[in-house]
């Protein structure tokens, strides 16, 4: 497969291996959630999240999804404490989601799929950037948070109202003043466990680091994200949907809980 992998049957997941044999690695991502076999550690610290609106650059469809990015000169946004020492810088963050209000989290708990799944994407500040520390085992800390179907969620409006200048693939906005703090849940219990990029190349350089409380999100709000387009001006239009990678085999790994 060229490097044109993407969520259709001809490029999907279940073909990523071709192109990128990691894809069958020891520490890949999403997994399947089993709270009753987390391991609850005392010595995990609260996850400390600071981030400064100001730091918010752009809005992109990248032609996977869309991405909100951070400049990451500065210690401004970071991710501090809960199972990473040392210092993350964020850089960008973007959603995964379904064709339907039944799918789209990648992550699973219990087998439950979620609406839809955003990650915060975070660089260790050990190595001098984003795309050095991309490809260091200890080099990302990325937080997923769940999109649960209930009410519109409010923080998410400024989000869907930039999307109609974001339709189609290589498109992007400027997006001033936005506080990725918003989107978080009001608890930030959370699992934690070693895995990978979700989609290639797929590098197992991702501490992972799972909110138990999902986000609200509303039916509408999902009609949205679906009005999104895979596709670029000018080609036939598909619409961006289920661009999520399903749950990979645990591998013996364990997944450690941040609560009891
Ligand atoms: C270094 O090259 C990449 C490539 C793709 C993504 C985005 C993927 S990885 C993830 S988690 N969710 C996604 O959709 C990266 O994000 C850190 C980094
Ligand atoms: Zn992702």
């Amino acid at each position: 497969m060229s490097h044109s992998w993407g969520y259709a049957p001809t490029n999907g997941p279940d073909k990523w291996g071709d192109s990128f044999p990691i894809a069958n690695g020891a520490r890949q991502s999403p997994i399947d959630i089993q709270p009753a076999a987390a391991s609850y550690d005392a010595g995990l610290k609260p996850l400390c999240l600071q981030y400064d609106a100001s730091t918010c650059l752009e809005i992109l469809n990248n032609g996977h999804s869309i991405q909100v990015t951070f400049l990451d000169d500065s210690d401004k946004s970071t991710l501090t404490n809960g199972p990473i020492s040392g210092v993350y810088r964020l850089k960008q963050f973007h959603f995964h989601w379904g064709g339907a209000d039944d799918r789209g989290s990648e992550h699973t708990v219990d087998g439950t799929k979620y609406a839809s799944e955003l990650h915060l994407v975070h660089w260790n500040t050990k190595y001098p950037s984003f795309g050095e520390a991309a490809s260091k085992p200890d080099g990302l800390a990325v937080v997923g948070v769940f999109l649960k179907i209930g009410d519109a969620n409010p923080n998410l409006q400024k989000l869907l109202d930039a999307f109609d200048g974001i339709k189609t693939k290589g498109t992007q906005t400027s997006f001033a003043d936005f506080d990725p703090a918003t989107l978080l849940p009001g608890s930030l219990d959370y699992w934690t466990y070693d895995g990978s990029l979700t989609t290639p190349p797929l590098l197992e350089s991702v501490t992972w680091i799972v909110c138990k409380e999902p986000i609200s999100v509303s039916s509408d709000q999902m009609a949205k994200f679906r009005s999104l387009l895979f596709s670029a001006q000018g080609e036939a239009e598909c619409c961006m949907v289920d661009n999520y990678r399903p749950p990979q085999p645990l591998k013996g790994r364990l997944v450690r809980a941040s609560f009891k």
